[in-house]
């Protein structure tokens, strides 16, 4: 079989080497003409997958190592009889991290003491603000979320975006959607904006596209603007130079860039494809995960619950190293800066999940114990 695959998805060897023949290209340079003798397309987000990119190839089946789904015309491939599969839970854990990290790094500019004092509003309570609002939850956290679909089928707890726009922190994770009752796209618009406050930080790590980008530059410019913190662009990779001077952090699209994120996506895809094809699964990313890095870290019994999650989370992952790289290509020339946002993703040096650190503390450091748990560390008792 011929398989053509995006040359960002890790391990193509690995999980399809027995399968076909692979060839790669940057993902978005794959074009029609490229995919005419291929029978497996593989994908990340960067590449629109239709009926301009398909009609008139062999192409049998579609894979994207990714969450998100918004680059696939699903509709087009189920009528053309082309199977599909995407990868979601993959890389949610990651995005949970990033959104840990960037509340931590918050609380400490804003010189608050007790982090779990700041409310956190959710929207989007799938696998990955599902996830957020149980570390949240078990933190101590007070949370809110809203989710339409989800209580439309009955899921309780669930509150209005007006009410969860209100909270001191608000987190984005819908998938960008155009059509149907609950579209997300330009969720947040002029009118949503305009009631947040200078006391407040807006994350977006869902899709540019669920934010209205002009009536968010227009907001950044008027009076006590919130505090922002973006990571996905609509347009991207361009990135808009107002946004980027008006943004407290902003990363170039790699919230979900754990090297677990990663390997699980290729995982994920590699599963459906013997599915489909009714081959055996034979591999798995647990073959594949490298030891990492750091793999121990230990507090004794005088650490503060407070001090040492900051200590842990930003040794794990410390939001504040994507945004100082994404800031060094800003400050070239704008021509060049589209490159250098996929530079970065591409070059994405190895970020590992909480739970690939072991936390060693005291017996009896219960307060310590629980908070780590709640983060997602594991534990080892000294
Ligand atoms: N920045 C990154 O690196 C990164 C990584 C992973 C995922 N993502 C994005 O995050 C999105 C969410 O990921 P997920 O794994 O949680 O997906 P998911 O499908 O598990 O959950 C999405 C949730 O959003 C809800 N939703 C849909 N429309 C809504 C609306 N109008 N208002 C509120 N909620 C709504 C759905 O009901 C669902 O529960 C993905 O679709 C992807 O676009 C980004
Ligand atoms: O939807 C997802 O899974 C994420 O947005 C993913 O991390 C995007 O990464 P990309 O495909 O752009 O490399």
């Amino acid at each position: 079989m011929q398989i053509l695959a995006d040359e960002n998805i890790p391990l193509l060897d690995a999980f399809f080497g027995d399968i076909g023949t692979i060839r790669r290209m940057p993902g978005r340079a794959i074009k029609a003409a490229d995919v005419t003798d291929a029978d497996i397309l593989l994908v990340r987000s960067v590449t629109r997958v239709d009926a301009d990119l398909l009609s008139g190839s062999r192409v049998r089946f579609v894979g994207t190592a990714t969450i998100g789904t918004d680059h696939i015309d699903e509709s087009w491939l189920e009528r053309n009889g082309i199977g599909f599969a995407a990868a979601p839970g993959s890389n949610a854990d990651s995005v949970v991290e990033y959104v840990l990290s960037v509340l931590s790094v918050y609380a400490e500019e804003r010189g608050i003491e007790d982090w779990t004092r700041l409310s956190v509003g959710i929207v989007g309570a799938g696998n990955v603000g599902g996830r957020l609002r149980q570390r949240l939850g078990k933190l101590g956290f007070s949370v809110r979320a809203s989710d339409p679909p989800l209580a439309d089928d009955g899921e309780d707890g669930l509150d209005d975006l007006d009410d969860v726009l209100t909270c001191d922190v608000i987190t984005l994770h819908t998938p960008l959607t155009r059509t149907g009752d609950h579209a997300t796209h330009h969720l947040l618009d002029r009118t949503r904006l305009a009631t947040l406050n200078e006391q407040q930080l807006l994350i977006n790590t869902s899709r540019g596209a669920v934010v209205d980008s002009e009536a968010l530059r227009e907001r950044m410019r008027q009076e006590a603007p919130p505090w922002l913190c973006l990571d996905v662009w609509e347009g991207e990779p361009e990135t808009d130079p107002e946004l980027a001077e008006a943004a407290w952090l902003m990363t170039p699209h790699i919230a979900g860039y754990s090297q677990e994120g990663k390997i699980q996506g290729t995982e994920r895809i590699y599963q459906a494809v013997c599915r489909y094809f009714g081959l055996p699964v034979r591999k798995s990313s647990g073959q594949y995960m490298p030891e990492p890095p750091l793999s121990k870290l230990s507090f004794t019994a005088s650490a503060s619950t407070q001090e040492a999650a900051r200590v842990a989370i930003r040794a794990c992952y410390d939001v504040r190293c994507d945004d100082a790289r994404f800031r060094s290509v800003l400050r070239r020339p704008v021509g060049e800066w589209s490159t250098g946002f996929d530079r970065l993703r591409q070059q994405y040096p190895i970020r590992r999940e909480f739970d690939s650190v072991k936390i060693q503390l005291k017996s009896g450091a219960k307060d310590l114990q629980q908070v780590f748990k709640a983060l997602g560390f594991k534990l080892k008792q000294k």
